[in-house]
């Protein structure tokens, strides 16, 4: 398998009756860092949404790592999910109640096949390592909400690559950084999803990240409903 999406004749709409997204083909290809860019409201959460499984197709079919979302029920797209995909949200979507250690094993403690991908030989040692990797390791014990906004990014992005997802998604992950702080961001974010052989989906406004991926796409290449 060389593809990690495939969508053809893609079709959907919040109302049914009302399409904004009509794709007709669109693939990734495994181990690239794609950056998708577009105009506010053009469709890349929707998007996102769509390679997730979050969201479901009218008509058309999307494979996602090998596996057409249009045949599987909620709780199995659920499950693909979690097992293969990392997500960064823009407000993160830390659990506030969770120490820094408990968000990172998250992943880890609901998927088994996450668990069974740690590199370390236990999911407390694996913590332990991918925190180091962040500078993360003084603050496992503290709760998240007592974190900085630089630090609660590394907190989303060890989360995201724990247990080696084969597709990481950052929707818009830097925009409230300033642009040295979305540098050391995205370095960061590309050393992880290369040491995870992860395939990265990065959404993002700011053009001048674009030069440290492999693709370039513009929403507006594939959406044929004009926004
Ligand atoms: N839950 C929803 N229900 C109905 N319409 C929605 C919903 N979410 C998004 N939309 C509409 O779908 C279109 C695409 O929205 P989407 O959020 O995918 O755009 P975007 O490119 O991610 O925008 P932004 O850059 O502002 O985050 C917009 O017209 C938006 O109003």
């Amino acid at each position: 398998m060389f593809s990690a999406v495939v969508m053809q004749d893609v079709s959907f709409g919040y109302e049914a009756h009302a399409p904004i997204m009509q794709v007709k083909e669109f693939n990734i290809e495994k181990g690239k860092r794609v950056f998708l860019h577009g105009s506010s409201g053009s469709g890349k959460t929707t998007l996102l949404g769509l390679i997730a499984g979050v969201l479901l197709p009218q008509h058309g079919t999307c494979e996602v790592l090998g596996k057409e979302l249009t045949h599987l029920s909620l709780s199995a797209r659920d499950r693909h999910r979690g097992s293969e995909m990392g997500y960064i949200f823009q407000s993160f979507n830390l659990i506030p109640y969770l120490s820094v250690k408990e968000n990172i094993e998250l992943p880890c403690r609901v998927h088994a096949k996450r668990l069974k991908r740690i590199a370390a030989p236990t999911l407390g040692d694996e913590v332990r390592r991918i925190a180091e990797r962040l500078d993360l390791h003084h603050y496992l014990d503290r709760g998240v909400t007592k974190l900085s906004t630089g630090q609660q990014q590394r907190v989303a992005i060890a989360r995201a690559v724990i247990g080696r997802p084969r597709l990481v998604i950052a929707d818009e992950p830097t925009s409230s950084l300033d642009s040295d702080r979305q540098e050391a961001f995205l370095q960061l974010l590309l050393e992880v999803c290369d040491e995870a052989r992860a395939t990265l989906i990065f959404v993002s406004h700011d053009r001048s990240l674009m030069s440290h991926f492999d693709e370039r796409i513009s929403i507006a290449e594939i959406n044929q409903v004009r926004s």
